[in-house]
């Protein structure tokens, strides 16, 4: 997994510390519908197919037996043809950070682009771990195709159990210390992307 490249996010993003929320209570999960267009999604699906891909692991908890993990995953770094995509997020994260007043610097890695078919699932994890990945706060999740292009593929919560969004375009948010899934897809194919905002870790 790669922790290179960094894309400041515009200032507005950035709620130092001791600016409280606007409300009293932490969003958990976030919806923004249509935050993509239905073109949009299937110009970033056209960008993806174009890169090689490659199985998405998880550190030493893959088993090729059982893994936790199974999609074809992609990295699109910040650079001219992709800046839109970084841009509109960076928007959404403006937008978003109102509710969770989170101290926000940048993008922790380039965009995640990964597509589960036939069994593919993530199993039960959170986006925090060790090392760089500590600096995860808020994880994002783009829904890149239409929901009937497939079954299965939800993206779950364990604090709610209640599924997400499917609709093509809208994007999910959430904490990066929250405990979430995708539940194996058994028909079609599913598109996500993901991307993660960074700052010093939490306290
Ligand atoms: O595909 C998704 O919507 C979420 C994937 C995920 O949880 C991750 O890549 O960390
Ligand atoms: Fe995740």
């Amino acid at each position: 997994m790669s922790t290179k490249p960094q894309r400041a996010l515009s200032s507005a993003s950035v709620v130092p510390p001791g600016i409280r929320a606007q409300s009293e209570h932490l969003s958990l999960v976030a919806t923004m519908p249509a935050v993509f267009s239905v073109e949009e999604c299937e110009r970033i699906v056209a960008i993806a197919r174009a890169h090689p891909g490659s199985q998405g692991t998880v550190d030493a908890r893959a088993d090729a037996a059982d893994p936790i993990r199974r999609s074809t995953v992609r990295f699109l770094n910040p650079e001219p043809a992709s800046e839109w995509i970084f841009a509109r997020l960076d928007q959404a994260v403006t937008r978003l950070n109102a509710a969770y007043a989170f101290e926000l610097q940048a993008f922790a890695e380039g965009v995640q682009i990964a597509s589960y078919t036939d069994g593919g699932h993530y199993g039960w994890h959170a986006d925090l771990g060790p090392g760089a990945f500590s600096r995860r706060k808020l994880s994002l999740s783009v829904q890149l195709s239409p929901d009937a292009d497939y079954d299965g593929g939800d993206l779950e919560f364990l604090v709610s159990r209640d599924s997400a969004a499917r609709s093509q375009g809208a994007l999910i948010a959430f904490p990066s210390f929250l405990v979430h899934r995708v539940t194996p897809v058994t028909r079609g194919e599913r598109w996500s992307m993901v991307s993660w905002i960074a700052g010093p870790p939490f306290r």
